[in-house]
């Protein structure tokens, strides 16, 4: 039992208006390499949502749907947008906060899901203020699968017909950031293919299935996991379609729009019925997952070197001029 005081829902942040778009995007890519095109095409997207990304909205939700089950005060922090997670946990301090549970809303292993928050917590952590606890990877945990099943259900209730083949999705990650994910390595892909399993035989499927990738970014030079889920969509010999996105907790702008409006549309010019299951969101199943997570063993955080962060073309070049 971890004995925690409160509750950190330690998040990504997106924008809330037109305004907050680039200087968000700005927050996400610094020193990370991304070319400005893709920048100004990610804004694009955002734009086209009057500047809101779905995912305040949906931690907003699930911090409320916590609040009866936590059974200690949540707070709720961002990487990249207010409320940042800094403020946040000044206040926590405030409170006399002593000892932080952190459910971070990533479930697998990998830089951007894992390792990130880490560095997050080591930076927002202040004198005096609690002692932030992450909690573990949860990509497994029967209530994320159940809640992911469901929803899986539920999208192939609305398609009308079982026959339809699950395609699971996840972000792409440039190939060396999911090599070195994990104390062995290659931990990303691997957990993302078990939870895959997982869902697949709570409803009792014995059918092929696939796990695509999605929303890639950084420069073109650099490769990063494939298939992308709209070639793999243009291409599959299959009658119907549930996407299933086992990568995302809840509706981001890459859910949103690289499926939503993206992948909905390769479907549609092919005639290839398809659905989008829900993610898991404030799924009853999923919010009591976090109070079991709670409740089990303080877990052992992830050894230093696993998942380091990868070296990028600027932070290369610096040391290039150096030497
Ligand atoms: C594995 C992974 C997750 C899944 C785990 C999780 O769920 O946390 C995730 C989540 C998210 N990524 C998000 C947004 C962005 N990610 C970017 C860029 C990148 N993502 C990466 C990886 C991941 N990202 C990587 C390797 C990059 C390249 C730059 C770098 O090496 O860091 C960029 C830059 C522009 C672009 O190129 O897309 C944006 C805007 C949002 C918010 C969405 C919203 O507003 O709803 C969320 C939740
Ligand atoms: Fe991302």
């Amino acid at each position: 039992m971890g004995n925690y005081d409160a509750l950190l829902v330690l998040s990504f942040g997106g924008p809330e208006g037109p305004g907050d778009v680039m200087p968000f995007l700005e927050n996400v890519v610094r020193g990370r390499g991304v070319p400005r095109e893709r920048l100004l095409e990610v804004a694009e997207h955002y734009q086209g949502f009057g500047g809101i990304s779905p995912i305040n909205q949906q931690n907003r939700d699930l911090v409320e749907a916590l609040r009866p089950v936590a059974g200690v005060p949540v707070y709720w922090g961002n990487r990249n947008w207010r409320p940042f997670g800094e403020d946040t946990v000044r206040r926590m301090r405030d409170d006399g906060v002593r000892r932080a549970a952190v459910f971070a809303t990533s479930a697998f292993a990998g830089y951007s899901g894992c390792r990130q928050y880490y560095e997050d917590i080591a930076r927002i952590s202040v004198e005096g203020g609690p002692e932030l606890v992450k909690m573990r990877h949860f990509g497994d945990h029967p209530g994320f699968v159940e809640a992911m099943a469901d929803h899986t259900r539920q999208a192939l209730a609305r398609l009308g017909r079982d026959d339809a083949r699950l395609v699971f999705t996840a972000h792409s990650i440039p190939v060396g950031m999911a090599r070195s994910a994990g104390p062995e390595g290659g931990l990303y892909e691997a957990q993302l293919r078990r939870s895959a399993e997982l869902v697949n035989e709570a409803l009792g499927r014995g059918e092929p299935w696939d796990l695509v990738w999605q929303s890639r970014s950084g420069p073109p030079q650099v490769p990063w996991l494939e298939p992308d889920v709209c070639d793999h969509l243009s291409k599959l010999d299959a009658p119907a379609v549930v996407l299933v996105p086992i990568g995302f907790v809840s509706d981001h702008m890459e859910v949103v729009y690289d499926l939503d409006t993206e992948a909905r549309q390769v479907a549609a010019e092919r005639g290839l019925p398809m659905e989008r299951a829900a993610t898991a969101g404030t799924h009853p199943a999923f919010v009591r997952m976090v109070r079991e997570l709670m409740d089990e063993p303080e877990p052992v955080p992830c050894p230093l070197t696993c998942c380091p962060a990868p070296v990028r073309p600027a932070a290369r070049q610096a040391r290039e001029s150096q030497a």
